[in-house]
């Protein structure tokens, strides 16, 4: 149990999930952007505008400055700066303010998109992804993630959008006033690239860190809460609260180191602030030494630059959270765009949608030794194929490789493009009995509800209490093994595939209830082809054809009578079953 967890944290980028790159990133958000790009441009233009408004003020107040001076400055002029200063207050505030708007609503539309996509990816990637990296990376880039991203978007994009268009526009303003000034700012802003690397260096790094470490703890909380019947039925409840608190103590460490590395920002921060002020002063107390600048305008130089440290420091203030958010993005999107399939280990046969092919599978768990070898296997298109063979022969495994759920490491895999599995855990979803019926079948009416019931003898489902309506599942009604499966049964009719697999879909059934499942079972795949994973060899025989797997073999394939009087495997398996039957047959009670 331990061990994926830790190999989680140890080695993130071996064993997780991917992780996307930043041109990747920035093309899905490009791509996610379509449909908002007028939006976005209307949000350059507002923000342009309202930074520019907001250089009236220093330019009116450096006027007044040299009128006063030269002794020209009536109330008249005072009025008017006054005047001018509360209009562009007024109209710098409506035009940022529309900025922000804009841009929230263009995030907020990206970010919902994304999350979607991210919720429908995460059900459908492929299963040997989800075991080696372990649930908890996954829960945590649906959870954690997708809450770092959303909390940060409404201060990082007003930020962001905002500084970038100050910056440019105040430098612009500064070199239209004397070029000096903004020579003078422009020597200092390396300062600044030079804060911003040494961030950007050791920022991603450590909120990568921390955000690693934080799913490594969700994997080791979620396996000892899954685990629990282990834990209490081995004794292992102190090493399990132990791991869980290395493993909150890790997180607890790399969360300091992020907090250390924020306050070391600050310190930057202000350093720059120091030197950009004083630059712009030095500068201006040459140029008015030499008369080529005056007082007012010294003042409107240095009220641009305290106007711009503000949105610069806010920048590189964010591009802290920016880091953290932009670690999550990669995280998300890294999920989104794993690819949907390997189209060249599993596909559709051209030409014969409905048949399965496979030819020299070979599948492993996580690299070790082979679970299935040199397998090759057809089935026509409506034909019915029985698996069997002793516990571990392999049987569950062939089956999540027909049905695409796990890819082969080698050797091809023909099926029908629509193929439906039920295995053994049958999952009641809560809600009606409706909306369970219908989960593959949005559009199935009422009427094909009762008949997907009655064809597959589970119309009793009808007479629970509030009929369609039972509220069944968590919280709802509850419903016995049986009727969950007879459940699964109507579903896969309703479903109407080409290709069902029952992988023990009658294994969970009590002996009273076998036969009904077995017709149940036998009324589904009439009609379509059929993969029956048999634990009741009753039901093989009921199959076109017998495939015996030993070891993860094929050791035997043939129909039912082929095999019997060849008095091999399946030969041997057949009597010892039919005599089982016997011995329960005279142990029953007679009535
Ligand atoms: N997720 C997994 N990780 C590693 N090994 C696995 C995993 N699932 C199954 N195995 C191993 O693969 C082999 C085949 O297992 P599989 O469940 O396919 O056999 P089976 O014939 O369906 O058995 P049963 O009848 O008991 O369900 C077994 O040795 C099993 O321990």
């Amino acid at each position: 149990m331990t061990a994926s967890g830790s190999r989680a944290a140890a080695d993130p980028a071996g064993t997780g999930l991917p992780i996307a790159g930043g041109r990747e990133t920035a093309r899905e958000l490009w791509r996610l952007s379509r449909g908002h790009r007028l939006r976005l441009a209307a949000v350059a233009l507002l923000g342009i505008a309202g930074t520019g408004i907001d250089l009236i003020p220093p330019v009116a107040i450096g006027v007044l400055v040299d009128r006063v001076r030269a002794g020209t400055a009536g109330s008249g002029t005072v009025l008017l700066v006054g005047a001018l200063m509360a209009v562009s207050a007024v109209l710098g505030t409506a035009c940022i303010a529309a900025t922000v708007v804009l841009a929230a609503r263009a995030y907020h539309t990206v970010l919902a998109a994304l999350r979607e996509q991210l919720v429908d990816r995460a059900m459908t990637l492929p299963r040997h992804l989800v075991e080696r990296a372990g649930t908890g990376d996954l829960i945590s880039r649906s959870s954690d993630d997708v809450t770092a991203v959303a909390d940060a978007a409404p201060t990082v994009i007003p930020a962001l959008s905002v500084s970038t268009f100050s910056i440019v526009v105040s430098l612009v303003g500064l070199a239209a006033l004397e070029w000096p000034y903004a020579v003078a700012l422009a020597v200092v802003l390396p300062v600044y690239a030079f804060v911003m690397r040494w961030y950007l260096r050791t920022g991603p790094r450590v909120y990568r860190a921390e955000r690693t470490a934080m799913s490594a703890r969700a994997q080791q909380i979620l396996e000892s809460q899954r685990g629990y019947a282990t834990v209490l039925g081995f004794g292992l409840g102190t090493t399990r609260h132990r791991a869980v608190m290395a493993f909150s103590w890790a997180v607890a460490v790399r969360s300091l180191r992020a907090r250390t590395v924020q306050s070391m920002l600050n310190a930057r921060l202000n350093l720059g602030e120091c030197l950009s002020l004083a630059a712009v002063l030095v500068v201006g107390f040459v140029l008015i030494d030499r008369d080529m600048s005056t007082v007012g305008a010294a003042t409107t130089a240095v009220l641009m630059v305290l106007r711009l440290l503000g949105p610069v420091n806010q920048l590189l203030f964010v591009v802290d959270t920016l880091q953290s958010a932009l670690a999550s993005l990669s995280r998300m999107i890294g999920v989104v765009t794993v690819p949907v399939t390997d189209p060249g280990t599993v596909s559709t046969r051209p030409g014969v949608p409905a048949a399965v092919r496979l030819r020299g599978v070979e599948f492993r768990y996580g690299g070790g030794p082979p679970v299935l070898a040199d397998i090759d296997l057809d089935i026509p298109a409506g034909g019915q194929l029985a698996v069997v063979g002793r516990s571990g022969a392999g049987k569950t495994t062939l089956a999540a490789v027909i049905a695409g759920t796990l890819r082969p490491d080698s050797g091809t895999v023909h099926r029908p493009l629509r193929t439906a599995v039920i295995t053994q855990e049958v999952h009641v979803f809560a809600g009606t009995l409706r909306d369970n019926l219908t989960l593959a079948a949005p559009d199935a009416t009422d009427r094909d509800i009762r008949v997907a019931l009655e064809t597959t003898g589970a119309a009793a489902l009808l007479a629970l209490p509030d009929g369609l309506d039972t509220v069944v599942g968590a919280g709802g009604h509850s419903l016995t093994d049986a009727q969950a499966q007879l459940l699964a049964l109507a579903r896969l009719q309703l479903a109407d595939s080409d290709l069902a697999i029952l992988d023990e879909a009658t294994a969970e059934a009590g002996s009273a209830h076998a036969d009904q499942l077995d017709r149940s079972a036998a009324a589904v795949l009439a009609g379509r082809t059929g993969i029956v994973i048999a634990h009741r060899l009753s039901q093989a025989a009921a199959c076109d054809r017998i495939l015996v797997l030993d070891r993860g073999r094929v050791v035997e394939q043939g129909s039912h009578a082929e095999l019997v009087g060849a008095g091999g495997v399946y030969a041997g398996l057949w009597q010892a079953w039919v005599a089982g039957q016997q011995v329960a047959a005279e142990g029953a009670p007679t009535s």
